[in-house]
């Protein structure tokens, strides 16, 4: 039988998972837009980097790249289109598509994108962000987490201003594993969505290790951190890699402050393999007009990934950087097989809770 959660286990310590062959970059015969998108947004990340540091030391005091790095290169997002708007309080790096005249109100968000890390949460925002109804903050503002203590006046700073009717938005994938959490989202609103992006738990962490291990080249394998005892056996729950992926029992928690009405799952399988079904399904739990549909992607050959045909604000093709859709190493099957089996009761627990089934574990 699997080895229970530890309760106090720290998710603090690095994380990584392996991604063996590039399994959900699926061939798929979609139309291609621009076959090869290599080099584009080159301009826009160099100066990204600059602003992405002033905000770092200046304005959010966010840890460097390392700790602060989940995101990478998408987490600015949209620094070119904002930086005339750029008061000097709220960092490009923050402010979100601003309308063409800067007129609106800047609101606390309505619905968060709440994790899970590495699910797929930049694809699902920056998806999100082409609908007119949409407006979303680029940068992650782990307001919930690390910032709390800022205020919600803080935060609702950070937010774009948005007109009668439509919806604010930010994400932080992390906020899913905090445990206070959910009873600040609460405090915030009861009545905020929450969308979490789930991911083959196995996948995801092989994607963590291959994000930490991008970082840090020198650290331990994969199969050397799984495991607390390699020979018995014994899974290091308390490494956060594993610990992130027991959705059911981080699922829990929340389920303590808001009803699962509230919260919808999106499966990170499915926002690859059918991008234009997910995003129905997110536009009809916001209570949105469906807009976002099949016209607006394209599958890449060379990303192995489905793009947009034009990003928000934008008549160019648009690929998510580089950092997403890493190829990961290869893992020993064996040890694969031995996670697979730990997260199987977790899986169908959260199957059972989420009334969906996500088909991991074949
Ligand atoms: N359209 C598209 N393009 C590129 N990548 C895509 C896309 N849709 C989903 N994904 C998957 O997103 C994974 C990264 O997840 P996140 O954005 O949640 O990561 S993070 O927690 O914000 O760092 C990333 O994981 P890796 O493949 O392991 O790099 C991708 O598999």
């Amino acid at each position: 039988s699997p080895s229970p959660a530890k309760e106090d286990s720290s998710l603090g310590r690095d994380s990584g998972l392996f991604g063996n062959s590039r399994t959900n970059k699926k061939r798929l015969a979609w139309a291609t837009v621009g076959s090869e998108l290599t080099g584009y947004g080159a301009a826009r990340r160099a100066s990204r980097a600059l602003a992405d540091d002033r905000s770092r030391k200046v304005f959010l005091q966010l840890p460097e790249e390392e700790e602060a790095g989940e995101d990478e290169e998408e987490g600015g997002g949209e620094e070119e289109e904002s930086t005339a708007a750029w008061s000097g309080k709220v960092s490009p790096r923050f402010a979100g598509k601003l309308s063409p005249l800067g007129e609106g109100s800047k609101k606390l968000p309505q619905a968060l994108i709440i994790g899970v890390k590495k699910g797929g949460t930049r694809a699902l925002l920056e998806f999100l962000r082409v609908h007119p109804d949409i407006r979303a903050v680029g940068a992650e503002p782990h307001f919930f987490d690390r910032n709390y203590d800022h205020g919600l006046d803080w935060y609702r700073d950070l937010m774009p201003k948005t007109l009668e009717g439509q919806i604010t938005m930010e994400k932080t994938p992390s906020y899913f594993v905090t445990r206070e959490a959910p009873a600040r989202i609460s405090a915030m609103s009861r009545d905020t969505k929450l969308i979490v992006v789930v991911r083959d738990p196995v996948t995801r962490a092989i994607s963590d290790y291959t994000q930490t291990l991008s970082k840090k080249p020198d650290i331990p394998s994969f199969e050397s951190l799984t495991f607390k005892n390699r020979t018995t056996g014994l899974i290091d729950t308390s490494w956060s890699a594993i610990q992130i992926g027991i959705y059911a029992k981080h699922l829990d928690n929340w389920l303590q402050y808001f009803p699962m009405e509230q919260i919808l799952f999106v499966s990170g399988e499915r926002l690859i393999s059918d991008p234009a079904g997910e995003l129905g399904r997110v536009q009809d739990f916001l209570g949105l007009k469906r807009i976002i549909t099949d016209k607006h992607f394209y599958f890449n050959q060379t990303k192995g990934f489905p793009c947009l045909k034009k990003a928000e604000g934008s008549s160019k093709p648009h690929c998510l950087g580089k950092t997403k859709g890493r190829t990961h190493p290869n893992i020993d099957p064996e040890v694969v097989q031995r996670l697979r089996d730990f997260y199987r009761p977790f899986n169908m627990k959260f199957y059972q809770m989420t009334g969906r089934f996500f088909g991991w574990n074949n």
